[in-house]
């Protein structure tokens, strides 16, 4: 079973919303947030997901050294971990060999990033759109009704998104356009994150995007939301420091940033 086969079989999922890592619509808005139409279900990295085994490290975003992740039993749903585990072990692979490319785009050592994902942060998301009950077409002086997932950028240093089985992404251009996102089955889309932003000195820009189902299908998608080591001390990169361009951010550690922000965006907190 691959991943995205494997999705429209989480249909009767026997998890609840008591169950922390299956997000219901309304649960991770901020409070004066239009509604959303997604459902999820998240997990985050074990040295089990990971090929390379890890090495022992792992801490959560708190610090605590037991990860959250909750799984159907495979009575429930047989198949489901081992097509979680090979998916996201490969996301992983991706990711480690992206950060080589980003290295070297930054006029730093190929390697120079390895070192801090041995143990990484990687929360990824099963997700669900229904299909909308009125679906409108793009026009940018109308304000859309039915968000699937409004504005926003991710919070690490890059998203790793399969295509999604219906279009409904929408990238914001530099000059405030919606931009629609295709989606080409068998491709990734690669979106960078805030913390790459940040750690790079606003040298690399997160992308604003939201999802708006505009068909009348149902919508699937896979983000893998990627993270050096959550324990990480981080200081801005030194290529992207200079005499014109100080470093506008104090160091903080990589997971540190990442609480920061999902508190701020939890409903509730
Ligand atoms: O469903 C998508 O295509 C995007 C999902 C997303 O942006 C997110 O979960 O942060
Ligand atoms: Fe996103």
């Amino acid at each position: 079973m691959s991943i995205r086969s494997g999705l429209q079989k989480t249909g009767d999922f026997p998890l609840t919303p008591a169950d922390y890592t299956y997000v219901n619509p309304g649960d991770w808005e901020a409070e004066d947030a239009a509604p959303e139409t997604k459902e999820g279900f998240n997990w985050g990295y074990e040295a089990g997901l990971d090929p390379t085994g890890g090495d022992g490290e792992y801490r959560e975003l708190d610090g605590e050294d037991v990860n959250g992740n909750l799984w159907p039993s495979e009575e429930d749903v047989p198949g489901f971990y081992e097509t979680i585990r090979n998916y996201y072990g490969e996301v992983l692979g991706l990711a480690r060999h992206l950060f080589r490319l980003f290295a070297l785009s930054l006029d730093l050592p190929e390697e120079y990033f390895d070192p801090m994902m041995t143990h990484p942060g990687g929360i990824a998301r099963l997700l669900y759109y229904p299909a909308p009950s009125n679906p409108q077409p793009l026009d940018p002086k109308q304000k859309d009704e039915e968000i699937g997932l409004g504005a926003h950028s991710d919070y690490e240093c890059f998203t790793i998104l399969l295509c999604s089985t219906a279009p409904g992404l929408e990238i914001l251009s530099p000059d405030d356009q919606w931009i629609p996102a295709p989606a080409v089955e068998g491709s990734f889309i690669i979106n960078v994150a805030d913390f790459l932003m940040r750690w790079t000195n606003g040298v690399y820009k997160s992308t604003v995007h939201r999802v708006v189902n505009r068909t009348r299908e149902e919508r699937y998608s896979v983000p893998f939301f990627f993270s050096i080591n959550y324990d990480q001390m981080v200081e801005t990169l030194p290529s992207c420091v200079s005499a014109e361009n100080p470093s506008k951010y104090p160091p903080i550690k990589a997971g540190e940033y990442v609480l920061e922000r999902l508190r701020a965006t939890a409903k509730d907190e």
